[in-house]
């Protein structure tokens, strides 16, 4: 018996349909459902097994479920394989079910050690080191060479994070992460992502649950490859816990101090390395090819850097990136044309609510198409066109996501990223080196107009052809 005016689930295929489009669900949901949305309206469902999924594709929408139902979206869904990997669930910020007490403390913990604006100043130097290890890497050993420019970015945003967390670089020093030690933990990393991101059987099927050894069996294969990653890191530091310290203290210090088990840390630390590093990654990845694409929009950010450079021996600086208006805007557009996360993070309806008019049952999974929302021409004028200028003019549309829903690439509300502002400052600070020291072309001849900007979905949205650039010391640095 539902209300006057109020509809049952909102509207949406059914598996026909989907099975009709599964190419299309399985590479790209985020256009899939895009397309799905422009049948059937802003908000839509549709059954996966047993399971009810809901997407939502338009600020308006978004913004009644993260902030009018602020508490009851502040679930979070996770795939079956989760329960199974030891502690994965109870001590997580990303993947906690709900926001509870444990959700708090940790969100408390990362704030005092990693995202407040106080322990950012403080990690510049940590930003700063890892930085210039790269540039001394492009001088010394790959001028005139092809660089994978996600490599390089990847192992450089990593060795900050790890630093950062538990004051020790993950990678050797500076390259393209090609170590044989950096090659595995990079593949363990991404089988953690590839592997827990898609729904299982069980989770269409969860009468399966009893006869699921598969998932079992994986979520094991997992948790030894973590294991592995962090063990050298957390037992050196359990051996010299007590010791009076000759550093400042960090996010492995504190949790170690809160008595959170070894098997807890691991589980944190992979999360957190992971939720900061891809996203981050692809962010400069994507950047620099819209500055390889777009030379002018290059010459006006190089001219911007170069003027601020010059004040200061021609060195950068953190401080003053945060003024390069122009700059910032191409970062902010590139998170809008490129979202990393374009699908955000499944949320998890804790209670039943009406959104839309329309009822969405509890334990739904709710998702928002932010790719959908930040590419769609009712939001954006020329929407498909990478234009730095829109967020001069519009400078009020910033990252926060709280009061402009038509952008939101941190997502909003309770669950809303953390790590925003490390992210510009680590994309800012990297591709501010890359463009200034280096003028970069592209292996054979290729015309930069000619990139590709193809994307491939993966939780996150990655390139689908690598960025292989060629960099030369520009005339003033030789
Ligand atoms: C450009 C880079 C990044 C993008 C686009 C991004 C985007 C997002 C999005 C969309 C979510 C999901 C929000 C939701 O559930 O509605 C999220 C969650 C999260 N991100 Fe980021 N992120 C980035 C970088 C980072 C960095 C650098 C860190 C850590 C240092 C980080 C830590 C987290 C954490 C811990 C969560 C989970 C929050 C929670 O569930 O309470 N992210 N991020």
């Amino acid at each position: 018996h539902l209300p006057f005016g109020i509809k049952n689930i909102p509207p949406g295929p059914n598996v026909f349909q989907i099975l009709w489009n599964i190419s299309l669900f399985v590479k790209k949901p985020h256009i899939a459902l895009k397309n799905l949305s422009e049948t059937y309206g802003p908000l839509i469902s549709f059954r996966l097994g047993a399971q009810l999924v809901v997407v939502a594709s338009s600020p308006l929408v978004v913004e009644e479920i993260l902030k009018t139902h602020n508490r009851i979206s502040s679930g979070r869904y996770l795939p079956s394989i989760y329960y199974n990997i030891p502690e994965s669930s109870n001590a997580s910020i990303v993947m906690s079910r709900e926001c509870n007490d444990t959700w708090k403390n940790l969100r408390r913990i990362g704030q005092n050690y990693i995202f407040s604006t106080k322990a950012i100043e403080s990690a510049s130097e940590i930003r700063k080191t890892n930085v210039m290890e790269m540039l001394k890497f492009i001088k010394s050993k790959k001028e005139g060479k092809i660089v994978n420019i996600e490599h390089m970015v990847y192992a450089t945003l990593t060795n900050i994070m790890t630093t950062l967390l538990t004051s020790r670089n993950l990678f050797g020093g500076g390259g393209e992460g090609e170590g044989a030690n950096d090659k595995k933990v990079k593949a363990f990393l991404n089988e953690v992502v590839e592997d827990t991101s898609n729904l299982g059987l069980t989770d269409l099927f969860p009468i399966l649950n009893v006869v699921d050894f598969w998932n079992k069996e994986k979520a094991k294969a997992i948790y030894q490859n973590v294991k592995f990653i962090w063990a050298d890191i957390i037992n050196e530091r359990s051996a010299t816990q007590g010791n009076p310290p000759t550093r400042a203290q960090d996010f492995l210090d504190i949790l170690k101090e809160n008595a959170y088990t070894d098997d807890e840390i691991t589980s944190l630390l992979t999360e957190q390395l992971i939720a900061g590093t891809d996203s981050t990654t692809m962010s400069a990845v994507w950047l620099m090819t819209e500055l390889i694409k777009n030379e002018e929009i290059m010459c006006r950010v190089r001219e911007e850097i170069a003027n601020q450079a010059i004040e200061r021996n021609n060195t950068i600086n953190e401080s003053f990136l945060s003024e390069c208006r122009y700059f910032q805007a191409c970062i902010r557009e590139t998170l809008r044309l490129h979202t990393p996360a374009p699908l955000g993070l499944p949320h998890r309806a804790i209670e039943t609510c009406i959104v839309n008019n329309y009822v969405i049952p509890r334990d739904s999974i709710v998702l928002l198409n932010i790719w959908a929302i930040h590419v769609d021409s009712n939001n954006w004028e020329d929407a498909a066109s990478f234009k730095p200028e829109r967020f001069l003019e519009y400078p009020k549309v910033d990252v926060g996501g709280s009061r402009h829903f038509e952008y939101i690439p941190f997502g909003s509300g309770q669950r809303q990223c953390p790590g925003s502002n490390i992210a510009l400052k680590s994309v800012q600070l990297v591709v501010a080196y890359l463009v200034h020291y280096f003028d970069w072309s592209l292996p054979d001849g290729m015309d930069p107009r000619k990139l590709s900007t193809t994307d491939k979905f993966s939780i996150i949205l990655r390139k689908e052809e690598p960025l292989y650039l060629i960099p030369k010391l520009r005339n003033q640095y030789n």
